[in-house]
């Protein structure tokens, strides 16, 4: 950070003038946007009118590379025009003043940075994408190294107009033509308000970041730091850097952003596309899986217990018994023969299959071992003729349809609601206390209709067991073998099935009714396989269990990544078997390190209050230094019980102290007595649990009672030192005495 700013000649006339000049340039860059914009319109128009003309028309076959062309001409004009709009706000936000002190001013390169890169009519660079290694000086130059660089500026921009400039100087002393102004970019970013949603920084990352930011895209990339280092903010530029300088790999392999909860995703999602990038994909954990959609967490015990690796034994075992009311044995008579199949022979089958398929790709191998094994058990007439007979028997087809049927992996998890089927799966692997608590969770599922985020885990393991559940034969049948079946109903054949399971394929119309039965509803959609990415970028890491690794391993198998995280964050108990996961899941990819310290969030008097709350437990945690002060205290006060008064008059003395957002982070315990403070102050007040304020940030907090936070979250105190790194500018903590 450059905090030197020797020359600074700050006085109003100096700054009007400076922002006159800048104006002009700005104006030019809209101007020249207007065009490009129309240009992109009459493009995206044209190409969409002949579209029209040749569908009415005859396409002839030379044709139709040009209507490629014209897709990719109209896609791409369409995107420009989106992110001309999307990024008009404070489009052009800095520039650079190259040359040596004694550069006369005419031959000076100034260049102007911004979101995205402008040229005029020329040809020449209005503005210069921050990406481009022609704009890394804007944030890697300091004054020990100026890299070329004399002034750097930022500017203040509302829609086109700029409303001020701030300016560092990287020369001892300014040439006598260049002025210095503003107070310094960082500060006043750091100072302004907070909304809902996460800002960009783009005008004033800093060099430290930018290293990070602009490290190869190759292997695995971790940055760590303490609480409000700037993780979170400088791991999105990163993307938006990685789809600017590869694009082809990363747009179509795919970027996935994967945060801790809903709330989380929802912070966040505002920063890519206002630079530029909206084909990332945001997940939150309890997204992970196409079909699945969980928000709601298990408690502590049950957490671990399904986060642990020790809960695969017990996973593969689920998913290598007989389906639910599968019949025990095999009675048919193929080719005059009674052929019976014990239920011991069966097993045999099974587990041998299973050794090297999945479950549900292999129904046809099973029927072929079980038509080998019920030759073996005749071996009298013709062999050939047995197996065809075999083929086509009903009750064999009857026995496979049910011995060996689709398995859904949430259908597989449910059995284990069972409590003495999950005591029998779970021997040797969990103790009683931890599978009853297991079955009772899933109870729990089947009384709701809604899945834990926890669950998403087992299901995507339970699914890469299976295997993707196959449509019955009858839909991979061909258009004109359904064609086939249209006359049956004149053959007296009244009731065919030819349909698939409605909550295995949905049409378009069931899928989007909601079932309202619960087990129905924890059943609904298809689960996709996991389709893997080119990138994958993982927040809050320290708290992925071990079973959330794997998930993410499957996603990203052929991928680099970028993985950010604080161990004393950390709600994840295990650290040590966590650590092992992720390792794994790297695969053998090099790791390089990035180690952000100062922290931009806390002003000094928060980040100091929530230091000595955590330092006494966990002395090894990575404390940044904040770099902010604002000279007021965190209050920290004794209330009666219940805390809703002393909340309701905390919450409106900050409403009047700070101009954006403020939360109230309550435990369990008091929430529902503090939820009609939702929405208060305009929208400004928002109530919260511990657990979901990680990765977020408001202009003031409220914490409420924070020995209950300590006692009511898996990671105690470490959870509470997110809690209270969560305030930028006023902090309240209130004890019920
Ligand atoms: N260079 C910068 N310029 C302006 N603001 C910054 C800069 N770096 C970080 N910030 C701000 O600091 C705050 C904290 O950043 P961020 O949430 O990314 O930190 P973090 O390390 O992920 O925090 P935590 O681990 O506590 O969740 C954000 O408001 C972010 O915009």
């Amino acid at each position: 950070m450059t905090t030197t700013r020797p020359g600074a000649t700050d006085t109003s006339a100096d700054v009007a003038r400076e922002i006159a000049f800048e104006q002009a340039h700005v104006d030019r860059v809209y101007a020249e946007l207007e065009k490009a914009s129309a240009r992109a319109s009459e493009v995206e128009k044209d190409g969409i009118a002949r579209g029209r003309s040749s569908r009415s028309g005859e396409v002839r076959d030379e044709e139709l590379t040009g209507l490629f062309e014209r897709d990719a001409l109209v896609y791409a004009a369409a995107k420009r025009r989106s992110a001309i709009e999307k990024q008009y706000e404070g489009l052009v936000f800095g520039r650079l003043d190259l040359g040596d002190v004694d550069t006369p001013a005419a031959e000076r390169d100034v260049r102007h940075i911004g979101r995205l890169g402008v040229r005029d009519d020329d040809y020449e660079p209005l503005v210069i994408d921050w990406r481009a290694p022609a704009a890394s000086a804007f944030y890697r130059a300091t004054p020990v190294d100026p890299m070329g660089v004399l002034r750097r500026r930022v500017l203040r921009c509302k829609g086109a107009s700029v409303i001020g400039v701030e300016d560092d100087l990287m020369v001892p002393e300014a040439p006598d033509d260049i002025v210095v102004v503003g107070d310094g970019a960082l500060i006043a970013a750091l100072t302004r308000s907070r909304g809902r949603q996460m800002r960009d920084i783009v005008a004033t990352i800093q060099r430290h970041q930018d290293e990070a930011i602009r490290a190869p895209s190759r292997g695995v990339t971790e940055i760590t730091g303490g609480p409000g280092t700037g993780k979170t903010v400088v791991a999105l530029h990163r993307a938006a850097y990685l789809l600017y300088s590869e694009r082809r790999r990363f747009e179509s392999g795919g970027i996935l952003v994967v945060g801790p909860s809903a709330a989380y995703t929802a912070y966040i999602e505002r920063v890519l596309p206002s630079l530029g990038e909206d084909s990332v994909s945001l997940r939150a954990l309890g997204d992970l899986v196409d079909g699945v959609t969980a928000t709601r967490l298990d408690p502590p015990e049950v957490a671990a217990v399904k986060g642990s690796l020790r809960i695969r034994r017990l996973l593969s075992r689920a998913a290598s018994r007989p389906p639910e009311g599968a019949p025990s044995q095999l009675r048919a008579f193929i080719n005059g023969h009674a052929v019976r199949l014990e239920e011991s022979v069966l097993h045999r089958i099974r587990r041998q299959i299973l050794r090297s398929s999945q479950h549900n790709v292999a129904a046809k191998h099973a029927r072929e071992e079980l038509a080998q094994e019920a030759w073996r058990s005749v071996r009298q007439g013709d062999r050939d003729e047995f197996f065809d007979a075999f083929d086509s028997s009903r009750d064999v087809d009857e026995f496979v349809d049910s011995w060996w049927r689709q398995l859904d992996p949430r259908e597989v998890l449910l059995t284990l609601a069972d409590t003495d089927h999950a005591y029998r799966l779970a021997r040797g692997v969990l103790d009683q206390e931890e599978a009853a608590a297991l079955a009772h969770s899933l109870r729990e599922a089947l009384s709701l209709g809604t899945w834990s985020v926890a669950d998403v885990a087992l299901i995507d393991d339970l699914s890469a067991r299976l295997g993707q559940v196959q449509a019955p034969e009858a839909e991979e049948r061909g258009f004109y073998d359904i064609e086939e079946f249209d006359d049956l109903a004149s053959y007296g054949v009244l009731d065919v099935r030819a349909g698939v399971d409605r909550r295995v394929t949905p049409t378009a119309s069931q899928s989007v009714v909601t079932p309202t039965d619960a087990r129905e509803r924890l059943l609904h959609g298809r689960i996709e396989r996991a389709s893997g990415s080119a990138h994958v970028l993982v927040d809050e890491a320290q708290d992925l269990s071990p079973m959330q690794w794997r998930t993410l391993a499957r996603r990203g198998r052929n991928a680099s990544w970028t993985v950010v995280g604080d161990a004393a964050q950390a709600s994840w108990g295990d650290l040590e078997e966590a650590r092992t996961a992720r390792l794994e899941a790297y695969g053998s990819h090099a790791v390089r390190g990035f180690h952000m310290d100062t922290n931009y969030r806390n002003a000094r008097e928060i980040f100091d209050y929530a230091r000595d709350v955590i330092l006494p437990l966990v002395p090894d945690a990575d404390i940044p230094a904040a770099v902010r002060e604002t000279g007021v205290e965190p209050v920290d006060t004794v209330v009666e019980p219940p805390p809703v008064a002393s909340v309701e008059s905390a919450v409106d003395e900050l409403l009047g102290e700070v101009e954006g957002s403020i939360a109230v982070i309550t435990p369990m315990r008091w929430a529902d007595r503090l939820t009609h403070l939702e929405g208060a102050g305009d929208g400004r007040v928002q109530v919260i649990d511990p657990l979901s304020t990680k990765g977020l940030e408001w202009d003031a907090t409220v914490v409420v009672d924070p020995d209950a936070i300590i006692d009511e979250s898996p990671g105690g105190v470490r959870v509470l030192y997110v809690v209270l790194t969560r305030a930028a500018h006023r902090m309240t903590v209130l004890r019920p005495g």
